[in-house]
């Protein structure tokens, strides 16, 4: 894959603290990447070093092949849209989409049919003459992508742009944002803290704790295969038992989702990767699901009180449900048992 977009050993302190620390990272041409994770965790100073707002304290950005780490953000034809749109309110939507044009000096004639495409692709076309503030929080959003977009930018950036839209809303931007990028190939870069949002816009995750990058990939990757605790709570897992004896060098925990842990009586399932003795200790009814939580003691040496699991059943009309004080034995099996190391 070429690279829109590289970070070549850099960092960025401020005073003594570390925002990101010796990031080496490729930016994928035409394609979505997403840097994920927790509040403070230096994506959006990744972000901003690439549009040119921060500067590096070392090391190299390039940008479609050349060194870009003192270039200033106007020469790097770039697009931006930020969680405040910051459209202006006196001019028409059109004229907010057409802003950039104008300030590169692009021909009436040209800006005119380039404007309307850009509406087009955002599905604006209808409402080019009116002002933003008559336009749903959405409509909004689409204008913001559009004028990032009306520039035909070698990068479109993305700095949580869907965090001030209602849930609904939000979850049809994603598919929204994915369309609009297959339709103009654009490589984007996108900034967010909510791994569902990057799950599914993704076709490269960054997942990064602390100025760095935890683990990367597309979500297919990453996703069944968190490489540390840290990514593996991140993106949603619950369950941490001991590694135990059997496990590969440095694993010290194993995972498994909610969904993949069978609960039995009696004896485990041959070949089972997991198997521990439990008592379920709380059962709750999500329409067809019961949810368990159960507590399994640990093995002598692994620590002190029990280990709290979260098991996701379908409900089993065979059988009576599930009861709080049920003695029973959690397994799953191996292709559902992931090893972390710390
Ligand atoms: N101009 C600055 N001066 C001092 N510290 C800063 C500055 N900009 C960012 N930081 C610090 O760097 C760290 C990373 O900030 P950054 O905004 O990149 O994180 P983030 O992952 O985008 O978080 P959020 O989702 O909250 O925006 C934070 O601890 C922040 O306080």
């Amino acid at each position: 894959m070429t690279a829109a977009a590289q970070f070549i050993d850099v960092t960025r302190t401020f005073g003594d603290f570390t925002a990101v620390g010796s990031l080496n990272l490729d930016i994928p041409e035409g394609r979505i990447t997403t840097l994920l994770g927790p509040s403070g965790c230096g994506k959006t100073t990744t972000l901003r070093m690439l549009a040119g707002y921060t500067a590096p304290s070392s090391g190299t950005i390039r940008i479609a092949g050349k060194d870009a780490t003192r270039l200033p953000p106007e020469k790097r034809n770039l697009g931006m849209v930020f969680q405040s749109y910051a459209l202006f309110p006196h001019m028409s939507v059109a004229d907010n989409v057409g802003y950039g044009l104008k300030l590169r000096k692009i021909p009436a004639a040209e800006r005119r049919s380039r404007v309307a495409e850009a509406l087009d692709l955002v599905g604006l076309g209808h409402l080019a003459a009116q002002r933003p503030r008559k336009l749903s929080g959405g409509q909004q959003q689409r204008v913001a992508l559009a004028r990032a977009i009306a520039i035909r930018p070698s990068l479109l950036l993305l700095d949580e742009p869907l965090s001030n839209l209602d849930a609904r809303l939000r979850v049809q931007m994603r598919a929204e944002i994915r369309r609009i990028q297959a339709e103009t190939g654009l490589t984007v870069v996108l900034v967010t803290h909510d791994q569902d949002e990057a799950l599914e816009m993704s076709d490269v995750m960054v997942l990064m704790r602390a100025g760095h990058v935890m683990q990367s990939g597309s979500p297919a990757e990453v996703f069944p295969r968190p490489a540390n605790r840290f990514v593996a709570e991140f993106l949603g897992y619950e369950n941490f038992v001991p590694a135990g004896p059997a496990a590969s060098d440095g694993a010290t925990t194993l995972t498994v989702r909610p969904e993949h842990l069978e609960i039995v009586q009696g004896e485990a399932p041959d070949g089972a990767r997991l198997a521990l003795p439990a008592t379920v200790t709380g059962i709750a009814y999500r329409g067809v699901d019961r949810h368990l939580t159960l507590a399994a003691p640990r093995v002598k040496g692994e620590g002190e009180g029990d280990v709290t699991l979260i098991a996701t059943v379908r409900a089993d009309h065979s059988r009576a449900d599930w009861r709080p004080g049920d003695q029973v034995t959690v397994a799953a099996r191996p292709e559902h048992v992931v090893e972390l190391a710390d």
